[in-house]
């Protein structure tokens, strides 16, 4: 099933050269952000390039019911009227996150310090996801919670109404997590610390800085520690939301194993905490270029142009980098189908616990396509048959999970036999333009089975 409303099998063609620009949608996890810390601030914050997909506009929807202003300008372009650190009102119905594991633990996070109750839930994927990674550091702060077994939504969070700061070490890599410590601390007094053991996205601390909250970074023995100090004025931002790297990832990759072809993907965040996957390409041989390599909005930003890599061999990918590329294994998965030799992806035990088991369900499409896979608790090898070798020829199951679905539909755009997902709906979640961009590109997509 789609997130929302019925599945829409799709099916990917071997396709002639891919060619042109892909120009795609703005960052999911800085939009989230905009939204929420926008929320936070005293005044209007202007967004341009929020990315209009349903975990975002989800999120929107969420601010709007804990009394924040948010208007849709036109085409990318929002408007929030915050009501400050410590302004949120209670929200008079369940709050519905839908399929974001980002907007659900964030949103925890900035309203657990504030005293009212509010009762989340989300999709079926969602509700299968652990949410006591959150809750267990909010419970310091003094906030209740309440779900059903195993820490799953629907879940009611009680805020504390009189919260204490928070000395927290984040056990698993996650930026999720310490973003909903980070933004619970916006609303205690005094300092809040979280401290990561392994670099995860940075994009909370770059833009609480950036809304005038003081934060500072130092070194300590368990890891990277974040300082906050609570209850500051968060003062109204103007952002521009750069091009978001994890969307990137599929013309980028599509161009790599697509005989012929030639695609320029412009204005790509290539902040190190995200670029992790481009660096892996580039070491397997992929023939990938950053041209006008420039800064803006505070983060790197260059245009990626992706050739056609016959050549490209399977590498061991450093597990230290997973961090920067953990949402792109998937596509990383189809790559190494059409790589020479095995890819080797260890540390990415995370992966099982996002909209889906990403592992098992990789391993299993590709399995189904033809390739050998080995997977563990928390790595996977691939074994790649060069360009054009995996076979393809089935229908891979999604699982509600649009990153399974985008990548099996790249690997049937360079595979002998078509290959078709069970449901591509869940592509609106975080690219919701991605049948048309790639269509234009070049792609032989068709609704529907092989
Ligand atoms: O903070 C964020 O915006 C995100 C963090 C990552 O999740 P984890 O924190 O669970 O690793 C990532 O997978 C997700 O797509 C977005
Ligand atoms: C893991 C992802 O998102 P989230 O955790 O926000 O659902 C993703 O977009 O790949």
């Amino acid at each position: 099933m789609s997130a929302h409303g019925d599945p829409i099998p799709m099916t990917a063609r071997r396709s002639g050269p891919l060619r042109g620009a892909a120009v795609v949608p703005g960052d999911k996890s800085i939009s989230h952000r905009a939204l929420i810390l926008g929320a936070l601030a005293v005044g209007e914050t202007r967004i341009s390039g929020l990315l209009e997909g349903q975990d975002v506009l989800d999120t929107a929807k969420a601010m709007r019911a804990f009394g924040a202003e948010v208007t849709h300008e036109g085409p990318g372009d929002w408007t929030v009227q915050g009501v400050g650190v410590g302004g949120f009102a209670e929200p008079a119905d369940v709050i519905d996150c839908g399929n974001s594991g980002t907007g659900v633990r964030l949103i925890m996070g900035a309203m657990a310090t504030s005293p009212l109750t509010a009762t989340f839930t989300g999709d079926a994927s969602l509700r299968k996801r652990p949410m006591g990674r959150v809750t267990e550091p909010l419970a310091l702060f003094g906030t209740r919670a309440v779900g059903r077994q195993g820490g799953r939504l629907p879940m009611t969070l009680i805020g504390a109404a009189d919260p204490v700061p928070v000395r927290y070490v984040v056990p698993v890599p996650s930026a999720q997590v310490k973003s909903a410590v980070l933004l619970a601390g916006l609303n205690a007094p005094g300092e809040t610390v979280v401290i990561e053991r392994e670099a995860t996205r940075d994009h909370t601390e770059r833009m609480l800085a950036g809304f005038g909250a003081t934060l500072r970074t130092e070194e300590v023995p368990e890891g990277r520690a974040i300082v906050l100090t609570g209850q500051p004025e968060l003062v109204p931002q103007t952002i521009a939301v750069p091009r978001d790297p994890s969307s990137a990832a599929f013309p980028v990759a599509a161009a790599l194993i697509v005989e012929g072809s030639d695609v320029l993907v412009p204005g790509i965040g290539l902040n190190p905490t995200r670029a992790g996957l481009f660096a892996t390409l580039r070491e397997m041989g992929a023939d990938l270029v950053y041209e006008n390599e420039r800064e803006e909005g505070g983060e790197p930003v260059a245009d990626l142009r992706a050739r056609f890599s016959p050549a490209m061999a399977g590498i061991e990918v450093p597990p230290e980098r997973a961090p920067s590329m953990i949402d792109e294994y998937p596509i990383l998965a189809v790559v190494a189908a059409f790589a020479s030799g095995p890819t080797m992806m260890r540390g990415i035990g995370e992966l099982r616990v996002k909209e889906s088991d990403r592992i098992a369900a990789m391993a299993a499409g590709l399995r189904a396509c033809g390739a050998e896979v080995e997977e563990g608790e928390d790595w996977m090898i691939v074994h790649g048959m060069g360009a054009g070798g995996l076979p393809g020829g089935a229908v891979c199951a999604t699982h509600l999970d649009h990153r399974i679905a985008m990548s099996f539909l790249c690997a049937g755009l360079a595979a002998q036999k078509p290959v078709s997902v069970d449901d591509a709906g869940p592509i609106a979640t975080s690219f919701p333009i991605f049948e048309g961009l790639m269509a234009a590109l070049g792609a032989e997509f068709d609704r529907g089975d092989a």
